[in-house]
């Protein structure tokens, strides 16, 4: 049967990249992306946004929303201190095992925990399953309908402290306008957009970063 996207991304990876180095994944995937066929990963220009709060956070406690294929699980794990790993949940077992199999590819896989299921089922389950208090960063980058409602789990699951990240993806293209509403006007998040393009396009998209002020 038909190959899926995932599996002729996960391919271009293994025929293209070098085994152990995080950005020759990075630059195989952009370049299957651009050349063969669009897929969903947040890219290299919104990409290097993300490299760029990721530094500044340099965050001990990382969660991200949608692992997909694994595109910004290596971006953010190749930045990581050693010892510190990240949490990413995939609700879609076919793309988790692709992404595991690229983020191992990188060589990634003793900084990543990735966990299959939902945001609702497992935010909930995160401080008892993986002994976190409070995480520092938190990329998300899944369901567009489901941001703001897993923000405030978040909340109501004191897994915010003082100067926690929030980085969210597409908040223009395809959108999150009731996340955008709320962070932009909620007192409790000090709220910033970084325009940039919807990955491999020219159409215009960004990322929205919302520190929690406690
Ligand atoms: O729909 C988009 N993304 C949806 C991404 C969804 C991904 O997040 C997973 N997930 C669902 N729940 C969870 C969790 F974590 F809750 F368990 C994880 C889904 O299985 C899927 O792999 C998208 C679309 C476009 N576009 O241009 O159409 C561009 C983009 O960058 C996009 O991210
Ligand atoms: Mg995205």
């Amino acid at each position: 049967t038909r190959s899926t996207r995932p599996q002729r991304m996960l391919k271009a990876v293994q025929k293209n990249a070098t085994k152990g180095n995080p950005q020759s994944v990075i630059s195989a995937i952009d370049y299957f992306c651009k050349n063969s066929e669009w897929a969903m990963n947040v890219g290299d220009e919104k990409g290097s946004i993300l490299d760029s709060v990721v530094t500044e956070v340099n965050p001990s406690t990382v969660l991200e929303l949608g692992t997909y294929c694994g595109y910004s699980t290596v971006r953010i794990a190749r930045l990581l201190s050693p010892g510190t790993k990240l949490i990413t949940l995939e609700f879609n077992p076919a793309y988790a095992a692709v992404a595991r199999q690229i983020i191992a590819y990188a060589g990634l896989q003793d900084k990543v925990t990735l966990v299959e299921g939902s945001s609702g089922e497992w935010i909930p389950q995160i401080k008892e399953r993986f002994g976190i208090t409070t995480f520092d960063f938190i990329f998300l980058d899944h369901w567009k309908d489901q941001y703001l409602p897993d923000i405030k789990l978040f909340e109501e699951c004191g897994l915010l402290r003082k100067g926690s990240v929030l980085l969210a993806d597409n908040v223009i293209c395809p959108g999150a306008p009731d996340y955008l509403e709320y962070v932009r006007n909620s007192p409790r998040y000090e709220s910033r957009y970084y325009p940039a393009h919807l990955e491999y396009t020219k159409l215009e998209d960004g990322l929205e970063k919302s520190v929690f002020l406690g």
